[in-house]
């Protein structure tokens, strides 16, 4: 079988006395939409961090690309780093940079490709991310909040990862910038073959974009799985979490 793109196994995370993870697993296949989901304070951003190589883990394996990531020297995880993008929330550009600029911080930093070049590369990831030309030359304030997101998502894609990680990409946008958003990372995973690892509470995202949804609980994944068998679950902390009214809003206008 195929090494997955990335592979936790036996995780454990621990803050003083608080174990937020005790041997949780969660793997994800090449060209994989997965979101993780769960209650707050349940580990998701912490768990994106430690298989971003953001933060360490107290113990266990992550595997990206079927390298060790746990304990790695410096230069092999800026090598790697080169292999997934991500997309903070709120879209973190820097504020005094236009478009254009933020797309190009991690082209000059990884490679050392002349500047017209970078601006060429920076100006189709812009299109790729769904953005008009003109966006290039505006900064973060002078754009809505879709406009952010996605030239946030054009800066994630700026060195064509394999990888691309998300965290809460439709939060703060209206219904219809959240479902052309989630159109975006079906279209990127379409045409440019993206594993995507989504966290997110948007239950339409969730039905529309994934192909599963890690559910994490008890300081582990309960269950990895597509959504239709996920919302089946017996668990009563998954049921809990799906049987709210939003929850069956959202399920019914699947059907
Ligand atoms: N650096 C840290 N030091 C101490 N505790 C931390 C640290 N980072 C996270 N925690 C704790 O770990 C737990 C998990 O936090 P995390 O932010 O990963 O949860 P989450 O599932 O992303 O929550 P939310 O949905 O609210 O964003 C929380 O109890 C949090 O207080």
């Amino acid at each position: 079988m195929a090494t997955p793109v990335i592979e936790v196994r036996g995780l454990r995370t621990q803050f003083g006395l608080k174990v937020v993870h005790e041997d949780l697993d969660f793997s994800v296949r090449r060209g994989e939409i997965v979101a993780l989901v769960g209650g707050s304070g349940s580990g998701k951003t912490t768990l994106l961090r430690e298989i971003t190589m953001l933060d360490a883990p107290s113990a266990g394996s992550v595997r990206l690309f079927g390298e060790e990531t746990v304990g790695i020297g410096e230069a092999a995880a800026f090598a790697l780093r080169r292999r997934f993008g991500m997309m903070f929330q709120l879209g973190a550009l820097f504020s005094s940079l236009t478009v254009r600029e933020n797309v190009a911080v991690p082209l000059r930093e990884h490679t050392r490709l002349p500047a017209a070049l970078i601006d060429d590369i920076a100006e189709l990831k812009i299109a790729l991310a769904g953005l008009p030309p003109d966006a290039a030359e505006r900064y973060p304030a002078q754009l809505s909040g879709g406009m952010i997101k996605r030239a946030a998502v054009a800066r994630a894609i700026a060195l064509d990862p394999d990888l691309l990680f998300l965290d809460e990409p439709t939060a703060g946008l209206d219904p219809v910038g959240a479902a052309a958003l989630d159109e975006l990372v079906l279209q990127l995973r379409d045409t440019l073959g993206l594993t995507v690892v989504i966290v997110t509470h948007d239950l339409d995202t969730l039905w529309r974009v994934t192909d599963r949804v890690a559910f994490l609980g008890e300081r582990r994944v309960l269950a990895c799985e597509p959504m239709p068998v996920l919302t089946r679950s017996e668990h009563p902390l998954i049921r809990a979490y799906f049987t709210g009214p939003r929850a069956r809003a959202a399920a019914a206008a699947q059907a």
